[in-house]
């Protein structure tokens, strides 16, 4: 099946000069979705993963699904301002605009495995701030997984060192 045939180019969204890869075809669509889902578990591999983080809004959508298939236990990373309990924060750049995002201090223990779930990696700059903040709590990231990857904005260049894998490269 050819997954890339449910993304859709928007131009200048959010802003002028974007080009924008929208995903809702593919969750719209039955066979396109159960695909992409079941995709994500095999690029895992033989990893052992004790957590799967996922990063709001659009990282929500996969990371359940993929720490269910994994036997993991699933990690929110929300915006500032948006998690009830103690966190930490880090500041970060994407391709439109900066913002923060934050973990609660509990939800990774010293020594965990830890599988990064992302719809897109553009910049790279969002997975960076997620990586600090897992290894801040003494986790181990195991893979930066996404749907999709912008090879031509280099965002593998901030994820030194880590294994990146995704289902559709552009
Ligand atoms: O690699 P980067 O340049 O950091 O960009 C990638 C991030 O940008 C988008 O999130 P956004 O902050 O737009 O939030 P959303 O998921 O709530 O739309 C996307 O879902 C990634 O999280
Ligand atoms: N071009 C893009 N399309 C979709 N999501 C993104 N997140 C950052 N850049 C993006």
């Amino acid at each position: 099946m050819n997954l890339k045939s449910f993304v859709r180019d928007i131009n200048d969204f959010p802003k002028p000069g974007i080009v924008f890869k929208d995903i809702t075809p593919l969750f719209n669509n039955a066979k396109a979705l159960k695909t992409a889902s079941e995709e994500l578990v095999k690029l895992v591999n033989n990893h052992h993963v004790d957590k799967v983080v996922g990063m709001e809004s659009r990282g929500f959508i996969f990371a359940p699904m993929l720490a269910s298939q994994l036997n993991a236990g699933f990690v929110p990373v929300r915006k500032k301002g948006k998690l009830p309990y103690d966190t930490i924060g880090e500041r970060y750049g994407l391709e439109y605009g900066t913002d923060e995002l934050e973990i609660h201090v509990d939800a990774i223990s010293p020594g965990e495995r830890v599988l990064v779930h992302d719809d897109v990696l553009a910049t790279g700059g969002t997975a960076a701030a997620v990586q600090k903040l897992i290894e801040k709590l003494g986790g181990e990231v195991v893979q930066c997984n996404f749907l999709i990857t912008l090879e031509f904005l280099n965002g593998r260049d901030k994820l030194e060192g880590l294994e990146v894998a995704s289902l559709m490269q552009y």
